[in-house]
C-alpha cells in the first residue's frame, strides 16, 4: 500500500482523467464506496451528509444519492453557495440540486432543531479532503466541535476535516471519525499521529487510479507490512547448522545496567541468529551470565580487545545503557571501523549530540539508527520541526547519515538513505514501557547478522515487534514480548515457504 502526497495524488488524478477514466467517474465511484460503507456498517439510523465547496463536498453529493437509492433516510448540507461550486463537484450537486440545504439550518437550532445530531445518526464529512489549507473557521469550525460533541457515527471522505492531508499535522480543531475511506493509496495523515488517531479505522477504496500511475507519481513510501518484506527473511534448510544462522553480538553497559544489553540479545536469539554473544567488562559478566542461558558472555578488557571480538561477529547492537560517557564514543568509533552490520541505539546516539556530523562521518550503508523522537532530536536538530512531516523528516535524516532510520514511536518511520520508507503503524501503546526499544535493537541486529539487509531487517522487525506487542494486549512488559515471535515467525513461514519445503520431514510407510 503506497503513501503519497496530496500533490502526488492530485497528478495521479489528473493523468487518470487524461488517459482513463475522467474525474467524474472517479468521484462518482468515491461517493459510492462511502454510501456502501455506510450503509454496511451502520445499516439503521438517520445519515447527514455534509459537503465543501470542494472535490471532497462532490463526493459528499454523490455519497448523498447513492444512500438515497440505498432507501436510507438522508439529508444533505452544503456549507458555501451553490452558485460557487465548479467542476467535477458542480456535476455531482446538479443530481442533487432540490434537496440541498444550507448548513446554517443545522447550526441554527431556533430555525430547526429536529436536525439535533443524537446517537444513532450518522454524520458523512465532506466538508474538506486533501485541499485544506488553512485552519477552519466560521461554519467549518461550528460543524467540527458541533460534530465532536455528539455521539453521533462519522465516516469522513477521504480525511476528517480539519486535518492536513501530508503533514499528520491538525489545523486547528479537527473532525474525529470512525471511518475514513479514502482512495487508492494512503497519506501522510492517515499513517502520522496525530492526524492518524483521528481518522479511525481506515478503508482504502480503488476508484480506479491504477498502481502504474501511483508508481509513476509517488516517491517509494509503502505501509510497513509483511508483504513488503516476507520474502527477504532467511529461514534454516533442514541441514542448517547455527554457524550459517549468522552470529550477534551486543556489547553491554557496566556492571548493574546490563538489563537492556540482555533484553536486546535474548530478542536476537529468538529472531534466529545461530549464536548470540553479550560482549561486556569482566565486572559485569557475572550477572550476565547468570541470567542468560543460550546467550554466550565474552569479556573485553579494552577497546581494542572490543574490536577483535566484535569483528568476528556478522552483526552488532550497541547504545542500550551503554552510558553517555566518552567510553561510549569511542566504543562506537572501534565497532563501526569493523564494517560489520550494526544497529545504534539509545546512548550511543545520544552520546553525539553535540557533534552529530562526527558520527555520520563514521556511519556506512549497513548501520541502522533507531531514535525516538527525543535521540532523533539529538542527532537532527529542528529537522522535523523545519520539515514538518514526519515521514520527510527521517528520510532526510536517512540521506545525511547515509544509513537507515528508524524514528520510533507510535508510527515509527523507517528510512533507507535512497529516499525510500515505509511507515510501521502496526503495534499497540503498550509498547510504551521500558525496554522495548532495546528488544527491537536486537531483532534488527540478528536478522542483518542472518545477512538480511539494514532496510528490510528494520521493517521486519519493527513489525514483528508491533504485532507481538498486539498479541500481548494489555500489561505487557517488555520481557513478553519475545514470547510472541514463534508463533509469528511460524506465521510468516508458513505463508510464504514453497509448497514442497516442510521443516517436519515427513516418511509414510505403507503396505
Ligand atoms: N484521486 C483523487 O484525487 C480523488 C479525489 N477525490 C476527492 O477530491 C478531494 C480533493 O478535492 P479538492 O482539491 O477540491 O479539495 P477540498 O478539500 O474538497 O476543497 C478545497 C476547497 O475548500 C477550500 N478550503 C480549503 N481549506 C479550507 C478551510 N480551512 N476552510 C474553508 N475552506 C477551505 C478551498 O478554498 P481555497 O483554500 O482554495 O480558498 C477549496 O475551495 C479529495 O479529498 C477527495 O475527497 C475524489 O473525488 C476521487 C478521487
Ligand atoms: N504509543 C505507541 N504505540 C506503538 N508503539 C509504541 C508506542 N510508544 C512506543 N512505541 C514503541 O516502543 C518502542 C520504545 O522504544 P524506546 O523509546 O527506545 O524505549 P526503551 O528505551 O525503553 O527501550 C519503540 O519501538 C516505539 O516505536
Ligand atoms: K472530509
Amino acid at each position: 500500500m503506497r503513501i503519497i502526497s496530496v500533490n502526488q495524488m492530485n497528478e495521479a488524478d489528473r493523468r487518470t482523467s487524461e488517459f482513463g477514466l475522467s474525474g467524474a467517474s472517479l468521484m462518482d465511484a468515491a461517493g459510492r464506496a462511502c454510501a456502501e460503507m455506510v450503509h454496511n456498517t451502520w445499516p439503521d439510523g438517520r445519515v447527514i451528509v455534509l459537503c465543501g465547496q470542494g472535490n471532497n463536498g462532490g463526493d459528499g453529493f454523490v455519497a448523498y444519492r447513492y444512500l438515497e437509492q440505498l432507501g436510507r433516510q438522508v439529508s444533505l448540507f452544503l456549507i458555501g453557495d451553490v452558485g460557487d461550486l465548479s467542476g467535477d463537484a458542480e456535476g455531482a450537486a446538479e443530481l442533487v440540486l432540490d434537496d440541498i440545504q444550507a448548513a446554517s439550518v443545522l447550526l441554527d437550532k431556533s430555525e430547526n432543531d429536529s436536525f439535533e445530531l443524537s446517537e444513532g445518526d450518522v454524520v458523512v464529512d465532506a466538508m474538506l479532503g486533501a485541499g485544506n489549507s488553512r485552519p477552519l473557521e466560521g461554519e467549518f469550525l461550528q460543524l467540527v466541535q458541533l460534530i465532536n460533541a455528539t455521539k453521533a457515527h462519522v465516516l469522513s471522505i477521504d480525511v476528517p476535516t480539519g486535518v492536513r492531508g501530508d503533514t499528520g499535522a491538525l489545523s486547528s480543531e479537527a473532525i474525529c471519525a470512525d471511518i475514513t475511506v479514502t482512495f487508492n493509496a494512503l497519506k501522510t495523515a492517515h499513517v502520522i499521529e496525530s492526524a492518524a488517531s483521528l481518522c479511525g479505522a481506515i478503508s482504502v477504496v480503488d476508484v480506479g487510479i491504477s498502481e502504474e500511475t501511483l508508481a509513476y507519481v509517488g516517491d517509494e513510501i509503502f505501509l510497513n507490512r509483511p508483504d513488503v518484506w516476507a520474502d527477504k527473511l532467511p529461514w534454516p534448510t533442514r541441514s542448517t547448522h547455527k554457524h550459517q544462522r549468522g552470529s550477534l553480538g551486543v556489547v553491554a553497559g557496566e556492571a548493574g545496567k546490563t538489563g537492556a544489553a540482555r533484553l536486546a540479545a535474548r530478542a536476537g536469539l529468538r529472531v534466529g541468529a545461530g549464536l548470540v554473544t553479550l560482549l561486556g567488562h569482566a565486572s559485569a559478566i557475572p550477572e550476565m551470565a547468570a541470567s542468560s542461558l543460550a546467550v554466550m558472555t565474552k569479556d573485553y578488557a579494552d577497546i581494542d580487545e572490543l574490536y577483535l571480538l566484535s569483528a568476528s561477529q556478522s552483526g552488532l547492537v550497541f547504545g542500550p545503557a551503554a552510558g553517555v560517557t566518552e567510553g561510549t564514543r569511542f566504543k562506537v568509533a572501534s565497532l563501526l571501523q569493523t564494517g560489520v552490520p550494526i544497529v545504534l541505539d539509545a546512548d550511543a546516539l545520544t552520546v553525539f549530540k553535540d557533534d552529530p556530523s562526527f558520527l555520520f562521518g563514521l556511519l556506512h550503508e549497513k548501520c541502522v539508527l533507531t531514535p525516538h523522537e527525543g535521540e532523533f532530536e539529538s542527532l537532527f536538530p529542528g529537522l522535523l520541526a523545519e520539515v514538518g512531516n514526519k515521514i520527510n523528516a527521517t528520510r532526510t535524516a536517512a540521506n545525511i547519515a547515509g544509513c537507515v532510520v528508524v524514528l520510533k514511536g507510535a508510527d515509527s518511520v523507517i528510512a533507507s538513505p535512497d529516499g525510500a520508507a515505509r511507515v510501521n503503524v502496526h503495534g499497540s501503546p503498550f509498547l510504551a514501557t521500558a525496554g522495548s526499544g532495546d528488544v527491537l535493537a536486537g531483532m534488527i541486529g540478528s536478522w542483518m547478522a542472518q545477512g538480511v539487509s539494514a532496510y528490510d531487517s528494520a521493517s521486519a522487525s519493527v513489525w514483528i515487534h508491533g504485532e507481538a506487542s498486539l498479541s500481548g494486549g494489555a500489561g505487557l512488559i517488555s520481557e513478553d514480548l519475545m514470547d510472541y515471535f514463534p508463533r509469528i515467525l511460524t506465521r510468516i513461514y508458513e505463508e510464504i515457504r514453497p509448497s514442497n519445503v516442510l521443516w517436519e520431514r515427513k516418511i509414510e510407510f505403507s503396505t
